[in-house]
């Protein structure tokens, strides 16, 4: 089964103030909903089939883009580079990137016929559409207000006229990418949900990815069995005209407890055939407002479906988005991240990288450093010796990790991300929108299951080894992720091989039959933009 496609309205059946409905078309919507919500959970994507009418704006700002941006980038050919990668405007060989905010200061001087200001509207309004209809089927169930309520005001962006947390992507792709290379190498998005539109059929393609095993409520299981089929290979996402592609993201991810998991995507290069004009997408992401509280328990406490795994911790937008970056270390959407920068960021790393690498926080000492103070605690699992025991103070300092991974050359723990969301320092005054957003003091949460743990040793192609301890339930997802932080690398673009075999993410050691001492093959995938 590959891309699922389904016709989909913006408007609000439920909205109007007519009770008269009949309570059989409130069933059929709900319905739809329902499958709007397995389809997107089932491979992080799905395609949108629109009215004439929520399509018109979209073809407008289309057309409208690919002058502009040509004009644009005509003006702006003598500088590669002119801005952060993602931020503005970005060129290179085959592709023009530019990236555009509602409310920012710049923004208004590039959309000089107002065509990417229709275009995000447009996206916008579609994208908390289909956010509001992902929650309202009762697979999901999850109240609206719970994850519609952490985005931006819409009224407020334009008339504070302040950047939104939202950003549109205006992307055009040429014949003159070689023709081997990717028009985007595969990566996350970082956002609640990516609308893409473009009036080339052919580019995008989504990873398909395995079955699911998360339970109803009532602890039947969720959703119909699957057979997994594609699992693993890229599919193609048809666009073109009244077609919108719906990504899931990481926030989203992350806000629903990993019930839904964020979509690798990548676009192929367009045709050099003659008469090929190239290919114009636009791809605008949905993020939360940058001051809300992301909090998955909350989120979830009313959902209909409980995923497999604890939760992450509840993080602020910005915490967000800084762990994506360091899980994501060279996604597109942000500038590469260096070590230092890393470290200096240990403790939000290590209080939600164990979630974001689908494994169950667990609580360190909280006496490193005294009350209301931030615990150090491992970076993505990279152990620090004794202040990952909760044995010192002195968090997040920056200090450089050893090639063997732990600070004084012991293994990296790779199961035992843990440590305390970041706390106001005790003497600041919350205003009062921190009081409303800022995280509550929380409860330990259980910790995963899992027996003594074991070291691991991943090599790369050279030869050079770094080890790893681990759980037996440890993901090598986040053994791939640690691995390619710790090198510099885009977890995207390595992949794990053990006596042959591609290691999946969601394999284990215990399941893959890992002993300790076992050695791990670090290869590159051979692709890039
Ligand atoms: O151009 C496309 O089809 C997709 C672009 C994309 O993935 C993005 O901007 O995040
Ligand atoms: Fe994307």
């Amino acid at each position: 089964m590959g891309v699922a496609s389904l016709a989909f309205s913006e408007a609000d059946p439920l909205g109007g103030q007519d009770l008269s409905q009949p309570q059989s078309d409130v069933e059929a919507y709900r319905h739809r909903c329902s499958q709007l919500w397995s389809a997107l959970q089932r491979h992080g994507v799905l395609v949108l089939e629109l009215s004439a009418a929520d399509d018109a704006a979209l073809r407008d700002g289309l057309k409208a883009s690919r002058a502009g941006l040509q004009a644009f980038y005509n003006a702006n050919a003598s500088s590669a580079y002119n801005s952060r990668p993602g931020e503005g405007y970005e060129r290179r060989l085959g592709k023009d990137l530019l990236s555009w905010r509602m409310g920012s200061a710049g923004g208004s001087a590039l959309d000089t016929n107002g065509a990417l200001a229709a275009a995000s509207e447009r996206l916008d309004r579609l994208a908390r559409a289909v956010l509001r209809d992902v929650c309202r089927g009762t697979a999901l169930g999850v109240p609206e207000p719970a994850v519609g309520g952490l985005l931006e005001d819409r009224a407020a962006v334009r008339l504070r006229a302040r950047p939104s947390a939202s950003v549109l992507r205006a992307a055009s792709y040429s014949a003159a990418a070689p023709p081997d290379s990717l028009a985007f190498a595969p990566h996350h998005d970082r956002g609640v949900l990516t609308l893409v539109a473009s009036d080339e059929v052919a580019g995008l393609q989504a990873l398909l990815q395995p079955p699911r095993r998360d339970a109803r409520a009532d602890g039947s299981a969720a959703g119909p069995s699957e057979n997994g089929a594609g699992a693993g290979e890229w599919a193609d996402v048809p666009l073109g005209p009244r077609r919108v592609a719906v990504l899931a993201g990481y926030s989203l991810s992350y806000a629903l407890g990993g019930l839904l998991r964020p979509n690798l995507h990548r676009v192929t290069p367009p045709g050099s055939g003659a008469g090929s004009s190239g290919r114009v997408s636009l791809a605008y992401e949905l993020c939360f407002r940058p001051a809300a509280l992301v909090d998955p328990a909350a989120v979830l406490r009313e959902a209909a479906t409980r995923p497999a795994r604890a939760p992450g911790r509840a993080l602020h937008t910005s915490q967000l988005m800084e762990l994506f970056s360091l899980t994501h270390p060279r996604s597109i959407n942000g500038a590469g991240v260096t070590i230092a920068a890393l470290e200096a960021a240990d403790t939000l790393a290590a209080a939600a990288g164990a979630a974001a690498c689908g494994m169950g926080p667990k609580q360190t000492g909280g006496a490193a450093g005294g009350p209301g103070r931030p615990v150090s605690a491992p970076l993505l699992g990279w152990r620090r010796g004794a202040e990952a025991e909760g044995e010192g103070g002195g968090g997040g300092k920056a200090r450089r990790l050893t090639r063997e991974g732990g600070r004084d050359g012991r293994p990296a723990d790779v199961a035992s991300a843990v440590g305390a969301p970041n706390q106001p320092p005790p003497h600041a005054q919350p205003q009062p929108q921190q009081l409303q957003e800022q995280p509550q003091p929380q409860q330990p949460l259980p910790q995963p299951p899992g027996g003594p743990s074991l070291n691991i040793i991943v090599r790369d192609q050279c030869g050079a080894d770094v080890s790893f301890r681990v759980r037996p339930c440890a993901k090598m997802g986040a053994v791939l992720n640690a691995y390619a932080w710790k090198e510099g690398l885009d977890p995207c673009l390595l992949k794990l091989i053990f006596r042959g075999r591609r290691l999946g993410h969601l394999s284990c050691p215990a399941g893959l039959g890992l002993a300790d001492g076992d050695i791990i093959d670090a290869m590159r995938e051979q692709v890039g933009n």
